[in-house]
């Protein structure tokens, strides 16, 4: 695939940045190749050929409920198809934190991981599972399964109950999972402000590529951009991916060089984002900021009613007109009229930037 480099001059900084030619799918600075095809697996611990990097937007997505409370699968089909027509959002993150991974079964989690990979095969471009649980035997099975049923990618959040006191207990808890499905790309899934692992992450970085050849990178869901600078620096000699996870801070990590992100507002505002992408891509950061900003006050006034994961899913029924269903326990449904008036500050603020 063609690359021209280019040098684009954003407020006096120069940006060097290689645009990628406009035939790839994403033609975004961030991608530096198109996404790759589905169902290649990790060879070896050399370096990650552009082409596997995970990159783009990716939906951290909800788990469809009955009104009962239990999986409803027949939604995922659906779902994909939301995603990539009416978000251009070609890849998922699922059982995460938006799809109160944590509050699964491992049952329920595997019935999940082989639905969006069989309704997102020939679809998709990438099918990331997070496997992470409080018990290494846990997540090693759900590793296991999610190679079994042709996930592209696992990612593992670190124990949250009993933690990890320092970078080399996570590093051997993450080679324990990574042992259990050792041809897929592993990423870590740094998430603080959840797990209460505030444990540096370029420390955690630091040889994980002896332990774990499967290592791949990076899902980054804190604000500490000291940190996130220094394992970009880590990361991109590699060739491997730093996905950002904090959706209203996502233009100062892109400043920062990250290669994609991985959040739960992509279900729902993907078009919108995706605009910032090619906006920062093109080096008009007075756009960019647009689109941020509007986002953050979107946020801001969620925040101010409460905002939550059981907000968020409720939200994303609305916007996407997909039954999403109810959260399950502990968590607990909101007042609809108090997230319609979200879905109204969404179809105004997400409005206005210029076209
Ligand atoms: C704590 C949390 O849920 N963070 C979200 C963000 O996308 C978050 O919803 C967004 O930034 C709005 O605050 C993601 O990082 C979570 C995520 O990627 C996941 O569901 O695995």
């Amino acid at each position: 695939m063609p690359f021209k480099k280019g040098h684009v001059t954003v407020s006096g900084l120069t940006v060097s940045c290689i645009v990628v030619d406009k035939t790839c799918k994403w033609s975004s600075v961030l991608s530096s190749a198109a996404g790759r095809v589905r169902g290649s697996r990790v060879t070896g611990a050399e370096m990650c050929p552009e082409s596997e990097k995970l990159t783009g937007l990716i939906a951290a997505t909800f788990t469809p409920l009955t009104p009962q409370g239990e999986l409803n699968l027949a939604v995922i089909g659906q779902y994909v198809d939301y995603l990539l027509e009416k978000q251009s959002v070609r890849s998922v993150f699922v059982n995460g934190t938006t799809g109160e991974g944590c509050s699964l079964t491992l049952q329920e989690r595997k019935q999940l991981a082989e639905e969006w990979c069989r309704q997102g095969k020939g679809k998709l471009d990438q099918v990331i599972v997070h496997v992470g649980c409080l018990s290494v035997k846990d997540s090693q099975e759900l590793a296991r399964h999610a190679a079994s049923v042709g996930a592209d990618a696992i990612a593992v959040i670190s124990p949250s109950f009993f933690k990890p006191s320092n970078a080399e207990a996570l590093q051997m808890f993450l080679k324990e999972v990574g042992s259990a499905a050792p041809q897929l790309p592993l990423y870590y899934y740094h998430l603080p402000s959840m797990t209460g692992v505030k444990l540096n992450v370029r420390e955690v970085l630091e040889g994980i590529e002896k332990k774990i050849p499967s290592f791949r990178g990076l899902k980054f869901s804190g604000v500490d951009l000291r940190d996130l600078g220094q394992c970009i620096t880590y990361c991109r000699p590699r060739g491997w991916s730093v996905l950002y996870g904090v959706d209203e801070h996502l233009l100062g990590a892109l400043a920062l060089g990250v290669n994609g992100a991985v959040g739960s507002t992509y279900n729902y505002v993907g078009y919108f984002m995706n605009r910032m992408l090619s906006a920062f891509e093109k080096g008009d950061l007075s756009l960019a900021q647009c689109f941020q900003f509007k986002l953050q006050d979107v946020i801001t006034f969620s925040n101010s009613l409460g905002f939550d994961l059981a907000m968020n899913k409720q939200l994303m029924s609305l916007c996407s007109g997909l039954p999403m269903g109810p959260p399950r326990l502990p968590l607990l449904p909101w007042p609809s009229d108090r997230v319609q008036e979200i879905v109204k500050k969404l179809q105004q603020d997400m409005e206005v930037c210029p076209k």
